[in-house]
């Protein structure tokens, strides 16, 4: 009996399952959809690519063939649908991921929203503030879960550092931080109807880039997100060519704690491996990665001690960090995320509209209201 009982418990539990419907074949949906099915060591959940949504069957065959190794069976491959509508109403999808350009979120979680599916889907949420705010009041009547994929938030790094600057307090009391994320694109000949460029598909630094300095410095100066989370005052200038950002400076001030940082976007300088550092009382930290989004190594410099570095390798690029949270969230039940609630996702759109709003680009979602 003991013995039986003993067995059931060393039993593998099953691990549930979540299938994703993906909408776009380009840069982030490959990598995301590619974290998705990288095998783990441990995980809380199996993650399973029923559907694809795609302009052309082509470009479906080349991302699956991408994903796949040749001789895999197509039963474990994602159906391939030439129209993104088709993706919303399958009845095998549970959540959809959207990994078009900007302009076309609003629409799309609108649409996927409407046939009943959880969605996530790419930062920037939205254009503007007003947008963010339609998006999540129809999730929050049709009772689905909706993110914002700001999936830096959710790396172990990132969950560390706030606790060593908000808990531990390693670097006493926070004074200032210096943010960059630069990506030298060649903007001058890149075709106008570029994503970067194109001002009807949200082109511009601030929203594609400039959001993670944000992020960081509300993970540096204020530790608290949505709701919970205090009001900086922002100035910014930006340099505007044929409408849109390829320079942003933002300046933040936190009256509260007299915090304060430095935030800069660049779609033309190269920017460093290092891309934040946090200046304390008690001393110094830097972040540095291949990018701001993809954080790898904390320097801790605290006055008296020796220096530590702690490196964060992970497997896959990190998306799985935040598809397990989405995942799990669902499997439970709850409608939003906590690490990035929806009101933090308002609140980031309506501080990138008065940035833009100083900085003098206005996008045709703006004009609509
Ligand atoms: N979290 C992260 O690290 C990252 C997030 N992103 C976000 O993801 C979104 C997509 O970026 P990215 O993958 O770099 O973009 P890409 O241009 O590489 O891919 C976008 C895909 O969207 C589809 N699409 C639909 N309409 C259009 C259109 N008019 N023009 C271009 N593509 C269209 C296309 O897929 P198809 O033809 O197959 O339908 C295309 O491949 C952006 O909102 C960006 O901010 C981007 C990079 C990294
Ligand atoms: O989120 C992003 O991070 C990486 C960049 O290459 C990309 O343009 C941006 O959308």
């Amino acid at each position: 009996m003991q013995g039986k009982s003993l067995h059931r418990k060393m039993e593998a539990i099953p691990l549930l399952s979540v299938r994703w419907g993906i909408l776009g074949t380009g840069w982030v949906s490959t990598r995301f959809a590619a974290d998705l099915l990288n095998p783990r060591s441990s995980t809380p959940v199996r993650h399973k690519i029923a559907a694809l949504g795609t302009s052309l069957e082509v470009k479906g065959a080349s991302f699956i063939s991408t994903l796949f190794p040749s001789g895999a069976p197509d039963s474990g491959k994602p159906k391939i649908y030439t129209s993104y509508s088709d993706v919303y109403i399958d009845p095998e999808v549970d959540i959809v991921y959207i990994g078009t350009p900007h302009s076309y979120h609003k629409e799309q979680c609108l649409a996927a929203i409407a046939a009943g599916k959880h969605v996530l889907c790419e930062k920037p949420f939205t254009i503007n503030a007003a947008e963010a705010e339609e998006v999540i009041a129809a999730a929050k009547v049709k009772g689905v879960y909706i993110m914002e994929a700001v999936w830096t938030r959710f790396f172990p790094l990132v969950l560390d550092l706030k606790k060593m600057l908000h808990e531990d307090k390693i670097i006493g009391d926070i004074h200032r931080m210096t943010c960059d994320f630069s990506l030298q694109k060649d903007m001058e000949n890149l075709p106008a109807t570029h994503r970067y460029k194109d001002i009807n598909l949200g082109g511009g630094a601030l929203l594609d880039i400039g959001v993670y300095p944000l992020m960081w410095s509300n993970i540096v100066l204020d530790g608290s997100v949505g709701s919970s989370a205090s009001t900086p005052e922002v100035s910014s200038t930006m340099v505007v060519i044929d409408g849109v950002d390829h320079e942003d400076v933002v300046v933040m001030k936190y009256p509260e704690t007299n915090r304060v940082g430095v935030l800069t976007a660049s779609l033309r300088a190269k920017g460093t491996e290092e891309f934040l550092k946090v200046e304390g009382s008690k001393g110094v930290i830097t972040v540095s990665g291949p990018g701001c989004s993809l954080p790898k190594k904390v320097k801790i410099q605290v006055e008296g001690e020796e220096e530590r570095v702690m490196n964060y390798d992970h497997e896959a690029m990190g998306f799985r960090f935040e598809a397990d949270s989405v995942a799990k969230d669902v499997l439970e039940g709850r409608k939003e995320n906590l690490i990035m609630p929806l009101k933090e996702t308002v609140r980031m759109m309506r501080v990138m509209d008065g940035i833009r709003k100083q900085g003098g680009v206005v996008y045709p979602q703006d004009e609509q209201r």
